[in-house]
């Protein structure tokens, strides 16, 4: 099971705790001093319509027999994510690869891992807060929504739950690229917040099955 290698949830926060828009998507909560905003907001971009609806039926259209076959599960030991179904996949078809090689290219400089890990997320499903395994994963991680809209949260790691402390909602439209690379990927958790509580800016976004295709550089 992949998610058991690369998830590492902080102790803390398992308490209760051009093209690129991200001025619009992100909202930002608790105490932040405008340097490291300019800096987030740059560690965490949201490209919209980085794919069109054709390129997503394609995507899906390669993805949907491998995936559909597995079970949705929800991972009992960390607690970290729910209804959920993921795979990793290599070789492409040329349409896709020409895709993923966009996001190569505009995240990671040409130098991404070959496995992209694909991550089906039921309507029900939810994923904690957790940061990404630095074993696995190196400073960027980058992620097509596809189906659905969601909220990604980002959360200050604390040795303490605080509750001034910083975070920030991202909407990650459907069809959108998010890059999120050092103080967003290291410094923060991150979590998609389940269907009932993905409210973004006084709006509860529809969320329905979500695809994410995510892409990642090594460590
Ligand atoms: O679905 C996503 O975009 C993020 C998934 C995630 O956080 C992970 O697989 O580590
Ligand atoms: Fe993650
Ligand atoms: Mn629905």
């Amino acid at each position: 099971m992949i998610v058991l290698r690369r998830l590492s949830v902080p102790l803390a926060n398992r308490v209760p705790g051009s093209r690129t828009c991200s001025l619009h998507l992100l909202e930002f909560a608790g105490q932040w001093p405008s340097s490291e905003k300019r800096q987030f907001e740059s560690n965490m971009r949201v490209i919209r319509n980085f794919v069109t609806e054709e390129e997503e039926q394609v995507l899906i259209r390669e993805i949907e027999p491998h995936i559909s076959r597995l079970p949705y599960e929800s991972s009992h030991w960390d607690d970290a994510i729910h209804g959920y179904r993921e795979m990793e996949r290599r070789n492409w078809s040329p349409e896709n690869q020409a895709v993923l090689d966009r996001v190569s290219i505009d995240a990671f400089g040409g130098r991404v891992m070959p496995f992209v890990h694909i991550l089906d997320l039921a309507e029900l499903g939810v994923i904690k807060p957790h940061v990404d395994s630095t074993r696995f994963c190196g400073h960027t991680i980058a992620g097509i929504s596809l189906l659905s809209d969601c909220v990604m949260r980002l959360k200050r790691v604390t040795k303490d739950p605080d509750p001034a402390s910083q975070s920030a909602d991202v909407l990650l439209p459907r069809f959108s690229l998010y890059i999120m690379s050092a103080l967003a990927r290291y410094e923060f958790t991150h979590e998609i917040l389940a269907r009932e509580e993905s409210w973004f800016k006084e709006r509860l976004v529809e969320r329905h099955r979500r695809v994410s295709v995510i892409c990642r550089n090594e460590p």
